[in-house]
């Protein structure tokens, strides 16, 4: 059932067409914002008004998701004026999904007329100054896979989508990120949200001592399996993007620590702290707007 894992793309440009046609030809809305939920925080598409949902499996050319957390639906809607499409559930490398399979989406989303991206997950926190329940703005990420040729761009580049060698040393919009940082002020957040660079691992294991102290010697902040292949292919295509990871457990760089960080914990936390991301993620979304008007204030 699974796409083999390989490093030349396995969607064509018809693919990315017929299922962009298919969700048009079933839905009257024309998203410009597009945000991918993380491991449990599905719930941050609830608030959505004049819904609509498209199972992934109903949805032709695209993946299913298999991991708890993960509902696997694409769902279209309003959310404070805005129309908007949420993915309530992502693909994963260590699922067996190629990374071009992992990325699909988010040249659906270019294709639809999507213009934002903004990505969730659940991390492991390395920086000593995080706690559980932080929520981390991405400033920067480590594309861990990448340097080992597992990378969503390796293959024919298609220039229909973007250029070979995509600049990434902008990967997450600073305006964005500002607006986020002020709305975390507003929300008086600040105590809970930080800044920071995440890692992307393949997974699916948790990291090894030794493995976390040398992610943190790298300048790594958080750790992840997922994100930064979404992000670099809306880089690629020329889709703004802005990143939110919460810190759902503290990564062991201790031998003499007891505890051991599963996948139940992870979803518990999200649970948590999903209210508190999904209000920064609402009120970022209906202040969108002040960035293309040059208006980022208060
Ligand atoms: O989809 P995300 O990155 O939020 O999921 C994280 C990473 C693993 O898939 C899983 C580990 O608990 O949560
Ligand atoms: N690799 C990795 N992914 C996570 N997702 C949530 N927590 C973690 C973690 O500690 N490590």
């Amino acid at each position: 059932m699974h796409t083999k894992g390989g490093t030349e793309c396995c969607c064509s440009f018809e693919d990315y067409n017929q299922t962009t046609e298919w969700l048009l030809s079933r839905t009257r809305h024309r998203p410009k914002i597009a945000v991918v939920c993380g491991s449990g925080l599905g719930l941050l598409a609830d608030r959505v008004i004049n819904k609509q949902t498209f199972p992934y499996a109903d949805i032709p050319h695209f993946p299913v998701s298999t991991v708890p957390g993960h509902e696997g639906c694409l769902v279209f809607g309003v959310l404070k004026g805005k129309c908007c499409v949420f993915m309530q559930g992502r693909f994963h490398l260590y699922e067996g999904y190629s990374l071009c399979k992992v990325t699909f989406p988010v040249r659906i989303f270019k294709l639809l007329g999507v213009e934002t991206l903004i990505v969730t997950n659940a991390s492991g926190g390395l920086c000593p100054d995080f706690k559980v329940g932080d929520i981390m703005l991405i400033k920067d990420h480590i594309n861990l896979p990448g340097f080992a040729g597992q990378h969503p761009l390796c293959g024919p580049n298609d220039e229909r989508f973007g250029i070979r060698f995509p600049c990434m040393s902008d990967a997450y919009s600073k305006e964005l990120r500002k607006l986020a940082l002020d709305i975390s002020h507003e929300l008086d957040y600040t105590n809970f949200v930080r800044e920071g660079v995440y890692c992307m691992v393949s997974g699916p294991n948790f990291e090894t001592i030794a493995e976390a102290r040398m992610l943190q010697i790298l300048g790594c902040d958080s750790v992840g399996m997922s994100t930064v292949p979404e992000v670099t292919v809306a880089k690629h295509c020329g889709l703004r993007v802005f990143g939110l990871s919460l810190i759902t457990n503290k990564v062991s760089l201790d031998y003499s620590r007891e505890e051991r960080v599963n996948h139940e914990e992870v979803l518990e936390i999200s649970k948590m702290r999903a209210e508190h991301l999904q209000m920064m993620v609402n009120t970022l979304i209906a202040r969108t707007h002040l960035l293309d008007e040059g208006l980022n204030t208060n």
